[in-house]
């Protein structure tokens, strides 16, 4: 079974992919992003090429370059980074996973293929594994998303037996709301050294309790620190330090789901807390509106994510600048 050098464990960023004005991968600022995550946010573990890396929307070249800058950018910086492989075709999952191995990473993760979908978990098990057989050395991850893939096997069902079919399996990364399905999956695999990564970052409190080991979300790019000091609080018991630190959390991602809030909105908070230029999304995302992003400027400065000494407005004004305005949200 492979082992990574320690279980993946804590806040997990999911990357944002840089992109310039023009659509093209900036990979010049995948240097600086990755000291901005562990200098600023605490966050030493990386999750690249998922949802909110866009993953999806790359072509397989450009999924190719962008692991192995983050893998060589992060390289005695961060503690581990894993490579989202998933894709339609097997053909190109296998190509991306043996890739990651190639280059390096400590894990893969895949998601069900979500056009001609896996009907039932055999069959979606038989998918994963012959993505995980491609890199055999690799921890595998399951991602389960199924709000955004439409495959609704439940992921305790799929967990049942998993490491028979599937050896190289070390966890999952659940971005769903139901507790129920997740609290079973890690009641039932108490005694297997499983992650259990949760990636619904509003209510990662829950989820601990539940017996999270660990997170992968969007927000933990820029809310990190208080995502951070709410782990912190967990561990050493202090129940109601943790809730305050979640309410806090809850309050700005609450404001901003009101206003429509998904990948285009992340790259432009990011610009704007980190002052790192995130760029557009790829079509068929478009920007986020100049309205989206002074409202959620004034949420984020009135629960004190942000000081006005932090603002980096600069670089939101490139930002803005070739802003095609829209109030699309994906
Ligand atoms: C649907 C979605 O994008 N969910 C995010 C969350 O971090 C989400 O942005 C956050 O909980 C706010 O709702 C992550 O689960 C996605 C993720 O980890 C990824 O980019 O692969």
């Amino acid at each position: 079974m492979a082992s990574p050098k320690k279980q993946l464990q804590g806040l997990v960023a999911a990357t944002i992919t840089p992109m310039t004005e023009h659509g093209e991968i900036n990979f010049s600022v995948i240097g600086q992003y990755v000291d901005y995550l562990v200098e600023e946010q605490g966050v030493k573990n990386i999750f690249v090429n998922g949802t909110t890396g866009e993953g999806l929307s790359l072509s397989v070249s450009e999924r190719r370059q962008v692991a192995e800058e983050w893998v060589t950018r992060g390289r005695n910086k961060l503690d581990q980074v894993v490579i989202h492989v998933g894709a339609l075709s097997l053909k190109e999952s296998q190509e991306l996973a043996r890739h990651a191995a190639e280059i390096g990473a400590d894990g893969i993760a895949v998601i069900a293929p979500f056009f001609l979908k896996p009907w039932n978990k055999d069959v979606l098990i038989n998918f994963l594994k012959e993505v995980a057989a491609a890199a055999p050395a690799l921890p595998f991850y399951y991602y389960h998303i199924p709000a955004l893939t439409g495959v609704k096997i439940r992921a305790e069902e799929l967990l049942d037996g998993i490491q028979d079919k599937i050896p190289t399996f070390q966890g999952l990364k659940f971005s769903d709301t139901d507790l129920l399905d997740f609290g079973q999956c890690v009641d039932q695999n108490r005694q297997r050294q499983f992650a259990f990564l949760f990636g619904v970052d509003e209510q990662l409190l829950s989820a601990l309790v539940m017996g999270a080991t660990g997170a992968v979300g969007s927000t933990y790019n820029y809310l990190g620190k208080e995502t951070n000091q709410m782990l912190e609080a967990f561990e050493r018991k202090d129940f109601s330090s943790a809730l305050n630190h979640q309410f806090c959390i809850q309050r700005f991602i609450n404001f901003v789901l009101k206003l429509g809030f998904g990948v285009s909105q992340t790259k432009a908070i990011m610009t704007l807390v980190s002052g790192i230029p995130m760029g557009p999304p790829r079509p068929p995302l478009q920007k986020a509106s100049r309205e989206f992003i002074d409202d959620a400027k004034a949420k984020l400065k009135s629960l004190g994510f942000l000081s006005s000494t932090d603002l980096k407005d600069g670089n939101l004004e490139s930002y803005i600048a070739s802003a095609s305005l829209s109030n699309q949200s994906v």
